[in-house]
């Protein structure tokens, strides 16, 4: 039996959803300021590292878009405000990345967000980020044949390979 859509479900279920972003927001302290401060801060640390400055650089020649991206993603993933649209993963898939990489980008990471949010928040992002780094790389091992068992790291097989 097809069951009538009412418009009360559909603002009943926004005004829940917009309950646990406002949750969300209290219970972390996370505001789209903080979001703004983070990533800004995070991607001009990235763009000075050597290891992965370079593979930004090779792929990113206007960075404003690239940023205002940034922030939708983590408003969604850290809020859950679903302003966020895009797929992160085949992004990822053909970038010359392994565990090194991936270790570099979390080690700024932690750094850029313990400095710039308080320790709740900081917390919010990096377990996050943690969680969504490691799927990442395990996204890009299955690209290059190689399937990770539960903890393991992909590191790419060829010793002399540097990122391009
Ligand atoms: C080894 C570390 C990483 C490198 C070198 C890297 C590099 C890049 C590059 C070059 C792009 C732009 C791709 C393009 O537009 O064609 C990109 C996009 C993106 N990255 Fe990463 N990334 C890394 C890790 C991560 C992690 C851990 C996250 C999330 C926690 C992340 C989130 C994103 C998102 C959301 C986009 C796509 C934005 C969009 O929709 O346009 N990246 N990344």
């Amino acid at each position: 039996m097809q069951v009538p859509f009412r418009i009360e479900d559909a603002a009943g279920a926004a005004a829940r959803r917009e309950a646990a972003v406002q949750q969300l927001r209290d219970e972390t302290g996370i505001d789209e300021a903080m979001i703004d401060a983070l990533v800004e801060g995070f991607y001009a640390r990235v763009r000075e590292d050597g290891l992965i400055g370079p593979i930004f650089a090779a792929r990113i020649a206007d960075w404003a878009p690239h940023l205002a991206q940034m922030k939708l993603f983590w408003s969604s993933v850290a809020l859950s405000t679903g302003v966020y649209q895009g797929r992160p993963m085949p992004k990822h898939l053909p970038l010359p990345i392994d565990a090194r990489h991936f270790d570099r980008w979390l080690e700024i990471f932690v750094v850029t967000a313990n400095e710039l949010c308080p320790p709740v928040a900081a917390k919010h992002f990096i377990e996050r980020a943690r969680r969504i780094a490691e799927s990442l790389e395990l996204g890009v091992a299955n690209a290059n044949k190689v399937l990770l068992a539960k903890g393991e790291r992909y590191v790419r097989p060829f010793e002399g390979w540097t990122p391009e």
